[in-house]
């Protein structure tokens, strides 16, 4: 973790977390001992092997399900349903066609804050675009953007209503390399401004060890937290940080947990 975030409190605590879905075949268990802390202004990255459960915990973070044994607190408060506090980013920005890109943007302050007059709602979506450089595309319609800038737009909308937590779940996933490197530069430029705590579901290595200040490996399911790499890398960092031995073992240390989580014998394969 960054040197500013391990001066904080944690703002999320999973202690024990164990989760099981009942299918028809009995209990499926998918998570079976999760323990992760990110401190207030954080950024947690979450690996592991494919279905290990990565979905099932951004659920149980926003309070859209309850863990069967374990608990999750936000803030110092335990999570028992969903929260107007944390804010939402999937691989398929869902944008609803007939509002414009300023209208999909306010949506959530629609909702938590009906009562701020819409200047306002306007204002505080256009510092966001902005800060993505989307200026100039408010009045488009989703359709009229690439995928890259419809992701841009979604994280503007995620972040419009200010929550304390930024959930994330493969947001960068559907993009092409160069879009999404792209991308995690103005993850780290909105951070830098405007400073909250996040915690980013990938597949993609690279991707968590430059925005992540810890990265969490989960085992294969049922997921247990397998291991948890702290990033230490500056603060400011650039793509080219990625290039850099130290990043290079760690991006080997993380392959190699990788490969234990899927069953192997922990060579890079
Ligand atoms: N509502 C549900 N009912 C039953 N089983 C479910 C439900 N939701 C998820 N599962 C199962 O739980 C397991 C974990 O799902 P989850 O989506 O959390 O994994 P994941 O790590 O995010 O997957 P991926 O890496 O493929 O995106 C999977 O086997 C999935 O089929």
């Amino acid at each position: 973790m960054g040197r500013a975030a391990r001066l904080m409190k944690d703002l999320i605590e999973i202690k024990g977390v164990r989760h099981a879905y009942t299918t028809k075949a009995g209990p499926l268990p998918v998570l079976d001992g999760l323990d992760i802390s990110v401190p207030e202004g954080g950024f947690a990255a979450v690996v592991g092997p494919s279905g290990c459960g990565k979905s099932t915990l951004t659920k149980l973070i926003s309070g859209l399900m309850k863990p069967r044994e374990g608990e999750v607190w936000l803030g110092g408060e335990k999570v028992t349903g969903p929260r107007k506090t944390v804010g939402m980013a999937f691989q398929n920005p869902v944008m609803l066609e007939w509002r414009t890109i300023m209208q999909n943007v306010i949506l959530p302050l629609e909702i938590v804050a009906p009562r701020m007059p819409q200047a306002e709602r306007e204002a505080r979506a256009m510092e966001l675009l902005e800060m993505v450089g989307l200026k100039g595309f408010e009045g488009k319609r989703p359709s009229e953007l690439s995928g890259g800038m419809r992701q841009r737009a979604s994280l503007c909308r995620a972040l419009v209503h200010k929550p304390q937590v930024l959930i994330m779940d493969e947001p960068f996933g559907a993009l092409d390399a160069f879009t999404r490197e792209d991308l995690w530069q103005t993850m780290r430029e909105l951070r830098r401004q405007k400073p909250f705590t996040c915690v980013l579901i990938t597949h993609d290595l690279r991707e968590s060890v430059f925005l992540g200040d810890q990265v969490v490996v989960l085992s294969g399911r049922p997921a247990r937290t397998q291991f948890v790499l702290d990033v230490d890398l500056p603060e400011d960092r650039t793509l080219d940080v990625l290039f850099e031995p130290k990043a290079q073992d760690m991006l080997h240390t993380l392959r190699n947990q990788i490969s234990i989580a899927q069953g192997r014998d922990g060579a890079v394969h």
